[in-house]
């Protein structure tokens, strides 16, 4: 029986996907042990290895992330109650966090094609949680005041769902395949989270297109969310999903972020939410500079 670097590099096809790959190997070698996988393998290929032999493995995660989730604005719920945050701050803090934290535990999804189709369950399932809730079909005011801007039910039908609506298109579209949706969710979470924190508080000096916005508001914007894409993007680097290289890629995230932060600038909240908005604008220009590659290279 042939060790794995025994394979002929011609033998491993470029139209081989990792989940191919890793099953030749399995029937090639069942008794390889992750422990014996070459040590130059990203992480990632090692957790692929494991993930390859543990049937249901996604529908775990899945579950394990719904659970977080729900304890995530549980969690926040009960601090906006006790009057521990303010409703408007912890409503921020759950708009930067929750799609950010959703998005890192993709990784821990397996390579099956079914695995982005589970992880969007997540989002979708908060999404019918808020339409329920925003209808007023079930009230539960605690969801409601740490979701919404004053408190009216109705409040959880635009922004919240909008933002929701997003993790699942971004989960779908593009899931691991390609940095845009990454890039898209930390602007919207984390840069346009940010420019209400920052603007409220030391956003004095008005846009002289819209005086509802500030300068400080939106540098903060363009600079949060060009730090946190490009710390998501080194996440999915070292989880072995796509290169990162900074010089190579540092110019058009900051293009990016600066198209995102001029659209979510403009005075056309009251019709289109930034939650739409920026990270629209982001998949568009995103598509263009970051092109889809498949999940994972072959193995060598
Ligand atoms: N570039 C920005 C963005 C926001 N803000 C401040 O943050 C507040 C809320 O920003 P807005 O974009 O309207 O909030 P949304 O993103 O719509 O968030 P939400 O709907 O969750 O309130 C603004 O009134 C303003 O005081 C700012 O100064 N500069
Ligand atoms: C208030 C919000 C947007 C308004 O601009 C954010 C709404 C958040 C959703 C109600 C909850 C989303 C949960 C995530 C999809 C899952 C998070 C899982 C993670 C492990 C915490």
């Amino acid at each position: 029986m042939r060790v794995l670097d025994e394979y002929e590099p011609e033998e491993v096809t470029k139209s081989m996907t990792s989940a191919k790959c890793i099953r030749r190997v399995l029937e090639e070698f069942p008794d390889v042990m992750p422990a014996e996988l070459p040590e130059d393998l990203p992480p990632r290929r090692r957790v692929d290895h494991a993930i390859e032999v543990m049937p249901g493995h996604d529908v775990g995660v899945t579950f394990l992330v719904l659970l977080g989730g729900y304890v995530w604005v549980k969690l926040f719920n009960s601090l906006t109650k006790r009057q521990i945050l303010g409703q408007k701050l912890s409503r921020k803090i759950v708009h930067i966090t929750s799609g950010l934290l959703f998005a890192l535990c993709w990784p821990f999804f397996s390579v099956s094609p079914w695995a982005r189709y589970l992880a969007a369950l997540v989002p979708a399932s908060n999404g019918v949680r808020l339409l329920v809730y925003g209808l007023g079909i079930l009230k539960d005011d605690g969801l409601v005041k740490s979701l919404s801007r004053e408190g009216d039910p109705r409040e959880l039908l635009r922004g919240p769902l909008y933002y929701v609506v997003v993790l699942v298109f971004c989960t779908i579209l593009f899931w691991r395949d390609s940095p845009t949706s990454i890039i898209a969710l930390a602007m919207m979470c984390a840069g346009d989270g940010i420019a209400d924190i920052v603007g409220r508080r030391f956003g004095s000096k008005k846009l002289l297109y819209n005086s509802d916005k500030s300068w400080a508001g939106s540098i903060a914007m363009f600079l949060f969310g060009f730090i946190v894409s490009l710390g998501c993007l080194w996440y999915f680097s070292f989880m072995g999903f796509y290169p990162f290289d900074l010089e190579a890629m540092g110019l058009q995230l900051a293009a990016v972020a600066l198209a995102a932060t001029l659209v979510e600038s403009l005075p056309i909240t009251n019709r289109l939410d930034d939650n739409l908005t920026v990270p629209l604008t982001t998949i568009i220009l995103g598509l263009f500079l970051f092109p889809v590659k498949s999940t994972m290279t072959p193995l060598p």
